[in-house]
């Protein structure tokens, strides 16, 4: 097991230019899939290429199993680093057949070797008997499950995936990722999953990286991301949030919506309270600790939204309900609070 060991990376595209990157650090411990998450031109392209040895940094090092790719004097070049790739739309070669694709890779094994290896692949990504067709034969789920299949043939330290669920219909997203999150546990490689989406970085990844402006802001497990986001700028972008003003009060939090137990017993004395809103719950609007009135009710399916202007509160907070809906815009409702809170300076 390859553990993938990055350190205070810097990139700037210029002498003049601002650091893209800004003394990054990353560890991912060998067989883990890491999503790299970040809004739009954070710098998670730039990331991926300096660590596949596309572009060279500027400072900082990347380590795969204690091998050094970059450091200080040291670049390999992309063929020696041993990294597989999955690019963001498969990008099969067109005239080859599917067999021929996922074989590209092995040099060195002979053919009996080199078409075991490929059955073996094509097996792992549930794919097996597909070898002879042509890649414009194949759905863009099967066609991503290919290019998988031909980043993990030659056995990499590392692989990489580049927004790689992007092209396909959300309907067939969520298998697909299913299918690539099982063939990498299979075959045990340590992985970097690049995206731009909660959801996907969520669902699919051991660890969620949160890179903001050059950095990772926190790097924790998809259910301490969301429950203990490190600050509320992260809170609100990796799902729905509610941001209260707060005080702390006795290991709890005194807010508009009531007095709530706090997560940690030592914070601040005053600050923004975080919530979600599936912690929120409606009730009769006599008993409950805080009241509003319903101004808006986006409803899902599996749940609803649904947005109270709350008594003494300058912004409205999001309640998720579930089951069935019995509250309308303009109607009065009171709110309930479970669970404990977030306090943030
Ligand atoms: N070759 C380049 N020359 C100059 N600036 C660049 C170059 N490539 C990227 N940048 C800039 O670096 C910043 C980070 O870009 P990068 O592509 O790494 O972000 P990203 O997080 O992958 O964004 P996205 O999610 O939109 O793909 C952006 O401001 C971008 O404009």
């Amino acid at each position: 097991m390859t553990e993938l060991r990055i350190e205070g990376l810097s990139k700037a595209y210029g002498p003049d230019a601002p650091n893209v990157l800004d003394g990054l650090d990353l560890t991912v411990p060998g067989g883990a899939l890491a999503a790299v998450l970040g809004p739009s031109g954070c710098g998670k392209t730039t990331l991926l290429r300096i660590i596949a040895g596309f572009l060279r940094a500027d400072a900082g090092s990347v380590t795969v199993g204690g091998r050094v790719l970059t450091g200080p004097g040291v670049h390999l070049p992309p063929e020696r680093r041993r990294i597989g790739i999955v690019p963001q739309e498969g990008a099969l070669f067109p005239h080859l057949s599917v067999e021929r694709n996922v074989a590209f890779g092995l040099t060195g094994l002979d053919r009996t070797a080199r078409r075991r290896r490929t059955e073996t692949m094509l097996d792992l990504v549930g794919l097996a008997g597909y070898g002879e067709r042509m890649p414009h034969e194949l759905s863009g789920g099967q066609q991503q499950r290919i290019s998988l299949a031909r980043a993990l043939a030659p056995q990499p330290a590392l692989v990489l995936l580049d927004e790689p669920f992007n092209a396909l219909d959300s309907a067939l997203r969520a298998g697909v990722r299913a299918d690539v999150r099982s063939a990498l546990r299979l075959s045990g490689a340590t992985a970097v999953l690049v995206t731009h989406d909660q959801q996907e970085a969520l669902s699919t990844a051991d660890l969620v990286a949160v890179v903001r402006d050059g950095c990772v802001v926190q790097c924790d497990t998809p259910q301490q991301v969301y429950q203990r986001p490190a600050d509320p700028w992260v809170a609100g972008f990796v799902g729905d949030a509610v941001l209260l003003p707060a005080t702390a009060d006795n290991g709890k939090a005194v807010t508009a919506l009531g007095t709530i137990p706090l997560m940690r017993g030592e914070g601040p004395a005053t600050g923004t309270v975080l919530l979600r809103p599936e912690q929120l719950q409606l009730t009769d609007a006599v008993s409950a600790a805080a009241g509003g009135t319903v101004t808006d009710v986006r409803y899902f399916g599996h749940d609803a939204m649904v947005t109270v202007a709350v008594d003494g509160l300058d912004e409205p907070v999001d309640v998720r309900a579930v089951g069935p809906l019995a509250v309308q815009p303009g109607q009065r409702t009171g709110i309930r609070v479970r669970g404990e809170a977030l306090l943030h300076a």
